[in-house]
């Protein structure tokens, strides 16, 4: 599997706008391609900001909204409407501002519909099988991710079981480092059945785990070095993140 790119911005400001620019004109390339577009979306604070550039973005009407299937590459389990959801901050930044066709739209169970974080988990990956068409996966056009400090992606912590689950597409996550403890994830095998995975990062105390994303060999030391799409990675940067990278 080739390197991933690496695109380095002056600040996190441009970054997210940059790469929400990105996003709408792949996505836009994907329905010119194949009449409709996937996205896999992420929480924590770089990928909500990118959402929010998404709906300010000149270009944001080059995609047609109504063909985007949306999925998520994890969610804090939590009740619904709660802002700490990964759900509620999307919804705030872009889906609430663009013609996104709700049955398109797969949300992660919330903590208050019945249903154990377990369950929750095993709901999404029916999800995934309907929409595969006899892939690993549906064919993601864009799966974003943030990255931690610890490395992390989506809610594959380094220490937990969830970076070395080979056979599950979607699991539960307990004890979570990273607050609300309770969190439904994707695992690798089905975010590598990504076209293109583009880890967003911005900021100095990111620099060491995009350094450890980037040549690490271990995802269950170094998660971020499991993200890798099927066609294409791109390490999206600002400068302070990318300080600690060997190219630099
Ligand atoms: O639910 C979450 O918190 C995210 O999915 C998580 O993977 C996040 O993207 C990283 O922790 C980076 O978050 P920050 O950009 O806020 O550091």
């Amino acid at each position: 599997m080739s390197d991933p790119d690496v695109i380095v911005y002056r600040d996190g400001d441009e970054l997210a706008k940059v790469t929400a620019m990105r996003l709408v004109a792949r996505l836009a390339a994907a329905q010119a391609e194949r009449g409709s577009a996937s996205v896999v979306l992420t929480g924590g604070t770089i990928g909500i900001q990118t959402l929010a550039e998404v709906a300010k973005a000149d270009n944001r009407d080059m995609v047609d909204w109504s063909l985007v299937d949306v999925w998520w590459g994890d969610e804090r389990f939590l009740p619904a409407g709660d802002p700490e959801r990964n759900e509620t901050g999307a919804r705030t930044a872009l889906l609430d501002h663009v013609p996104v066709v709700p049955e398109r739209v797969r949300v992660m169970a919330p903590s208050d519909a019945g249903k154990t974080a377990e369950q929750a988990a095993a709901e999404y990956a029916l999800l995934l099988r309907e929409a595969a068409e006899g892939g690993p996966g549906p064919d993601f056009d864009v799966l974003l991710l943030g990255l931690g400090p610890d490395c992390h992606v989506a809610s594959l912590f380094p220490g937990l079981p969830g970076p070395r689950e080979e056979a599950l597409s979607v699991i539960a996550v307990h004890d979570s480092p990273k607050p609300p403890p309770t969190r439904i994830s994707l695992t690798f095998p089905t975010i590598r059945a990504a076209r293109e995975v583009w880890i967003v990062a911005s900021g100095e105390s990111k620099s060491a785990a995009v350094r450890d994303a980037f040549t690490g060999d271990d995802p269950a030391r170094h998660p971020g070095a499991g993200a890798r799409g099927r066609e294409r990675t791109v390490f999206l940067l600002d400068e302070a993140a990318a300080g600690r990278l060997p190219t630099r």
